[in-house]
């Protein structure tokens, strides 16, 4: 059976733009955008987990809101639960650490970059809430 894997992700839109971080060659799905965030640890809950993730990785503080989606898809090395919030910045700036890129993308763009599968869902979420 493959492994299970718990994942969250954070949609932070700022001035019509939600920011999307690219997968850097070292990690899995190289090459692929994604919300930042990562793996839930044991005893944490979603939103506890989002929120360190994004001061590790992004190196500011968020304050987590509302779900956005839940969807499940099945990769070669796993299959990954992932859960998506809005969030917003409550102190610093993101910056790029781990990612290969980090992007403001325009909702009107949002479809213009190869998006993670899993994440597809949220994408259309987000501009679905839109219309
Ligand atoms: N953080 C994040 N991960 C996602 C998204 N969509 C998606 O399929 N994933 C996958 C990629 C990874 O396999 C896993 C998240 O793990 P992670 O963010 O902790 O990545 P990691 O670098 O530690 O993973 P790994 O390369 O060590 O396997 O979920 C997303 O929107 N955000």
């Amino acid at each position: 059976m493959k492994k299970q894997i718990n994942v969250v992700g954070a949609v932070l839109i700022r001035d019509g733009a939600a920011l999307a971080a690219q997968r850097s060659r070292t990690m899995s799905l190289p090459g692929l955008w994604e919300f930042p965030g990562g793996k839930v640890e044991f005893g944490e809950t979603p939103q506890d987990a989002l929120a360190r993730e994004i001061q590790e990785e992004l190196l500011c503080t968020v304050s987590v809101g509302e779900r956005v989606e839940a969807t499940t898809h099945e990769y070669e090395f796993g299959v990954v639960t992932l859960t998506t919030y809005y969030a917003t910045i409550v102190d610093g700036d993101p910056r790029l650490t781990e990612h290969a890129d980090l992007r403001w993308i325009p909702l009107t763009d949002l479809y213009s970059v190869d998006w993670a599968p899993a994440d597809i869902p949220t994408v259309d979420r987000i501009l679905g809430g839109l219309a």
